[in-house]
């Protein structure tokens, strides 16, 4: 350890094996929170810091231009993921977002251009997004369909953006209490939720040792329920293909249907191919988990926001209805019209910040970061949560005021809840599209009403490795514009 640190920026000193755990433990006690823990730390020791987990040192870095001028000018250096633990379970090395090399680099290249092709032409991405947006809201709630919605926000936009990505990917929507999307989220919250800081970095001998069995049942097993999910799905598929009911015509018309085409044409040409129905369910399973959650968390942040701020939703629709009069839905075409939507889903995204970490990169050489050495092969991460409660950027950054990126210009490319750098969210366009539409219709044509106590701006997951805002029911009362 004494050797190592030599290599490593400065932090609290720690004990053989157990590292800085006993400290951490008792600031989150102190302290309430991951968050205040982590600016405890960059208080003492300084923008770019080191925390021992157990035996593992693990390096973060809570400064903007520091983040910036490691992922972005060094991106080679800091662009590989550091994949242990929980992160490669099932997925072993392949998948998206715990994959590393010239494996990655091909599933990445190849789902980024799918997504991307479904926003061409005929923008079949917003159009799959709009049709949920207007099933959902004509589904819920009552059967007077212009008549007021009451939900609970979470189940709301989970069953929304679940049925956006299920649309992209496979085709298929979730209908509410459809058991299969049940506990396909019950698995997710309840996976997300016990899995704690210290399962990440397991090592593969210890996740597989008899003594953990119990423990890695416990947190894992709802993974592999969405796994079997996702490979049912796959083998579906093919059978539906097998027996002439499902045709790829031309380029398909989902996520599995584009890559079904790449599989066959592999096959045909002999390639040495990646791409196989196995490596399919693994795609699947980590664009379903990083799509779904994500966005949806944010909307229900969202509204835990505005309902808030009524102000800032009179300010929105009074833009929204300038520009369209009322008579018609916001569009992605409309955002360079929209600077006040626009900087209220920045303050939403800043204040949520429901990832407070990067996922884990790898440094790929010795390097040295605001004068400190980085050995190579250290795990580091930038803290996202320090950067966007960071008062000398985001002055007063409890409070959620939108105005401060119409104030002040460029300020929008410090808030970096996608990541940063070469493994940045693959799914940023999707999501920022997702929160676009979703949010600018929701305000043009509803009010939003809290149903009981309005829900605060904190989060109830303080520990956690995803913030989630508190849960809360409310109604949507639909606005007849004149
Ligand atoms: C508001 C919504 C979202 C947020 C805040 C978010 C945030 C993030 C963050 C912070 C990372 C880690 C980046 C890094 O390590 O530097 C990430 C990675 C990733 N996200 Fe998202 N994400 C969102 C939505 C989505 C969606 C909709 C998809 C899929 C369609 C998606 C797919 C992924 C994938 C595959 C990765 C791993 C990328 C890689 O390793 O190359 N995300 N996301």
């Amino acid at each position: 350890q004494w050797i190592k640190r030599k290599k490593l920026p400065i932090g609290p000193t720690p004990l053989p094996l157990i590292g800085n755990l006993h400290q951490l433990f008792f600031f989150y006690w102190k302290f309430g929170g991951c968050v205040q823990t982590y600016r405890h730390l960059e208080q003492v020791y300084g923008k770019v810091f080191t925390v021992w987990i157990g035996p593992l040192p693990t390096v973060y870095i809570s400064d903007y231009d520091l983040a910036h001028e490691t992922h972005i000018k060094k991106a080679n250096v800091f662009g590989a993921r550091f994949a242990v633990g929980a992160l490669n379970y099932i997925r072993e090395g392949r998948g998206i977002v715990a994959s590393n090399g010239e494996f990655w680099q091909e599933h990445r290249r190849f789902a980024l251009t799918t997504l991307r092709n479904f926003g061409l032409g005929r923008n079949l991405m917003e159009e799959k997004i709009m049709e949920e947006y207007r099933y959902r809201f004509s589904q819920t709630g009552n059967n007077n369909k212009s008549g007021p919605i009451e939900t609970n926000s979470s189940m709301f936009f989970d069953l929304l953006i679940g049925s956006i990505i299920n649309q992209l990917l496979i085709s298929e929507r979730f209908e509410q209490g459809d058991p299969e999307f049940e506990k396909l989220k019950e698995s997710l919250s309840v996976g997300l939720e016990k899995f704690g800081v210290l399962d990440i970095f397991l090592p593969d001998w210890m996740m597989n040792a008899w003594w953990m069995k119990w423990r890695m049942d416990d947190i894992l097993g709802p993974f592999s329920w969405i796994h079997r999910l996702s490979q049912r799905n796959v083998e579906r598929r093919m059978a539906l293909i097998q027996s002439g009911e499902h045709v790829i015509d031309g380029d398909g018309t989902d996520f599995m249907d584009a890559y079904i085409n790449k599989y066959e044409k592999d096959k045909r040409e002999g390639v040495n191919t990646t791409f196989t129905l196995e490596n399919l369910a693994i795609d699947m399973y980590d664009l379903w988990i990083a799509g779904q959650e994500t966005t949806s968390t944010t909307l229900s942040w969202a509204c835990a926001c505005l309902l808030n701020h009524p102000e800032v939703v009179k300010k929105a629709r009074e833009e929204l209805i300038h520009l369209t009069g009322g008579h018609r839905s916001i569009s992605l075409a409309d955002k360079t019209s929209t600077p006040y939507l626009n900087a209220v889903i920045n303050e939403v995204q800043r204040i949520a910040s429901i990832l407070n970490v990067n996922i884990f990169r790898q440094t790929s050489e010795d390097t040295i970061v605001d004068g400190q050495p980085i050995a190579a092969g250290t795990a580091l991460t930038t803290h996202l949560s320090l950067i966007h409660t960071d008062e000398k950027l985001f002055k007063d950054h409890t409070k959620f005021i939108p105005e401060r990126f119409l104030e002040n210009e460029g300020l929008d490319k410090k808030l970096i809840p996608f990541g940063i750098g070469k493994r940045a969210c693959l799914g940023e366009s999707l999501a920022r599209a997702e929160l676009y539409l979703v949010l600018g219709n929701m305000i043009l044509d509803y009010d939003l009403e809290p149903i009981g106590e309005v829900p605060q701006i904190k989060t109830t997951s303080p520990f956690g490795i995803m913030k989630r805002p508190p849960v809360y029911s409310l109604r949507f009362v639909p606005v007849h514009h004149a």
